[in-house]
């Protein structure tokens, strides 16, 4: 069944988002944010428990975009789910979704950090939700993302993506030789970089209309029950 998903372009992801968020759809970006970010709370809930992660916190690292939104929205909800968060976010936007994000987060009872915590990751973290880049990242890796991916990369320490491993090609994939991730959540449909992503992968974003999937031809697989995910990995991939 997961042979026949589409795997999307850069122009396609944009469609999706675009059209989603037009008159035809009508929904807005905290809504589709909002479920994002449980989606891939669910996600990490189901490969990492808490009892997994030995008592040590999940650092959040959010990027300056909507992919750095949902990954403040999936800190919020993993506090609720019972997990100790702290989030990294160094380049914050002013727009008031973001800041309304943050303030959510912040009395949820997310920890906020001011400098990427280089020589204590892997004493402090026993997972880092990496939410830096969405479909919108093009080219070389700039600063500060630049050192922060190259230090994740060497970090040892588990990383789950939000829908991009950040750092790769939305099509090429890891052309930069970044880090892998042990676990990709992709939203309403996966990137063509993940073709061949051989870690745990999931499936978020359970709000396609069916007139959507079926214009764009999407091929997504059922959802089980009431479920925020549902699994698309590799048959060969780990059981996280
Ligand atoms: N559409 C929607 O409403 C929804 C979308 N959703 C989510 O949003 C994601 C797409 O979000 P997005 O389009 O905001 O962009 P995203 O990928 O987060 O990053 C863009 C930022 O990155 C930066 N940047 C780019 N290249 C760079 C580089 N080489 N090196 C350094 N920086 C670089 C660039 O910054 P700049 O420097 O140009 O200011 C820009 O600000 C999508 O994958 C999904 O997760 C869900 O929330 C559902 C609702
Ligand atoms: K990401």
């Amino acid at each position: 069944m997961t042979s026949l998903i589409k795997y999307l372009n850069q122009a396609e992801s944009i469609k999706v988002d675009d059209l989603l968020l037009g008159p035809i759809y009508g929904f807005s970006t905290d809504q589709l944010m909002e479920l994002a970010g449980l989606a891939a709370s669910c996600s990490v809930m189901k490969s990492y428990p808490p009892s997994r992660l030995a008592n040590k916190k999940v650092l959040a690292i959010c990027g300056p975009g909507n992919n750095g939104g949902d990954g403040l929205v999936a800190a919020r909800h993993l506090v609720l789910f019972g997990y100790q968060v702290d989030v990294y976010y160094p380049k914050r936007t002013d727009k008031d979704l973001y800041k309304r994000l943050v303030l959510q987060a912040e009395k949820t009872g997310v920890g906020f950090i001011d400098h990427f915590p280089k020589e204590t990751i892997k004493s402090q973290y026993g997972l880092v939700i990496d939410a830096i880049f969405g479909y919108s990242f093009k080219g070389d890796i700039r600063p500060p993302f630049k050192d922060i991916i190259a230090d994740l990369t060497t970090s040892q320490v588990p990383i789950a993506s939000i829908d991009i491993p950040s750092g790769w090609d939305i099509e090429k994939g890891n052309i930069h030789n970044t880090f892998e991730p042990d676990m990709l959540v992709s939203l309403t449909s996966p990137k063509l970089c993940s073709r061949e992503y051989r870690g745990k992968h999931w499936l978020g974003g359970r709000f396609m209309p069916p007139q959507l999937c079926q214009e764009m031809e999407l091929n997504l697989p059922t959802f089980p029950d009431c479920e925020q995910v549902v699994d698309i990995s590799l048959p060969s991939s780990p059981t996280l």
